[in-house]
């Protein structure tokens, strides 16, 4: 396929990842489709892969305009996480994480059929997002699933209510390193639903030199950082790596 993903924009065809890599099922069952930053980090060169006018009239304008409002509202939303964790607002800002982020918008589609296995498959297997903060929006059909407490055996899986109009959340890995597990990262599932089911889902993750490190007003002598820090880039790259290992 000509669009196919490379340096992480493009299109990801079906079972190509398994979000939760210690599961042995051939993949997951979605196809997918990435843009990551319009104005790109590294190069002066737009890595993102653009279908032609002539194939897609106006799709290119209709997604970059999408991306960046998405991306204004999640930095808002972040404004509001810093100050929630007694920062100032800017606190991201200032760490040099959303000084050109690396933020990716997802296209999803899950098909409705699946053919018979033996193997249970998922749309997209349990995990959690690596990054900061999630904004996903969902065509209403249903399958998105959320386990409250990861750490509770057997896990307990509820599903997600659509509401018109709004985001869902996801808190990422990333901020959960930041805050020290006080904003815990979501683990949450897509079950097949018998039905065509479309979403976007826009990873706000920083940008890759920031150093995520425990915040001082989330670590105290007796509740020392769980995790140390660090380069958010790598960190990524190697969830990615995971992701992507069969
Ligand atoms: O499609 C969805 O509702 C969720 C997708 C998701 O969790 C992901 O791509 O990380
Ligand atoms: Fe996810």
């Amino acid at each position: 396929m000509k669009l196919a993903r490379k340096e992480h924009r493009g299109y990801t065809p079906l079972y190509a990842e398994n979000l939760d890599p210690t599961s042995t099922s051939k993949g997951d069952s979605k196809e997918s489709f990435y843009i990551g930053p319009l104005e790109d980090i590294t190069t002066v060169v737009d890595l993102n892969q653009w279908p032609s006018e002539e194939v897609l009239t106006s799709w290119r304008h209709t997604m970059e305009s999408f991306y960046r409002k998405v991306l204004s509202a999640g930095k808002k939303l972040l404004s509001l996480l810093a100050l929630a964790l007694n920062e100032d607002e800017d606190f991201f800002e200032k760490v040099g994480a959303l000084d050109k982020p690396s933020a990716f918008l997802r296209l999803l589609h899950y098909p409705g059929e699946l053919g018979s296995s033996d193997e249970e498959i998922y749309g997209a297997s349990a995990h959690s997002d690596y990054g900061m903060v999630t904004l996903l929006a969902t065509d209403g059909v249903q399958g998105l699933q959320v386990c409250r407490d990861k750490f509770k055996h057997p896990q307990l899986w509820e599903d997600v209510l659509h509401v018109d109009g709004a985001f869902i959340v996801n808190i990422g890995d990333m901020m959960e390193r930041w805050t020290n597990c006080l904003f815990r990262s979501t683990l949450h599932r897509v079950m097949p639903a018998g039905k065509e089911r479309y979403s976007a889902a826009f990873f706000l993750d920083p940008n890759p030199d920031c150093v995520v490190k425990c915040l001082e007003s989330c670590c105290s002598e007796s509740s020392p950082p769980r995790f140390p820090p660090i380069r958010s880039g790598d960190y990524l790259k190697e969830r990615l790596r995971l992701t992507y290992a069969s």
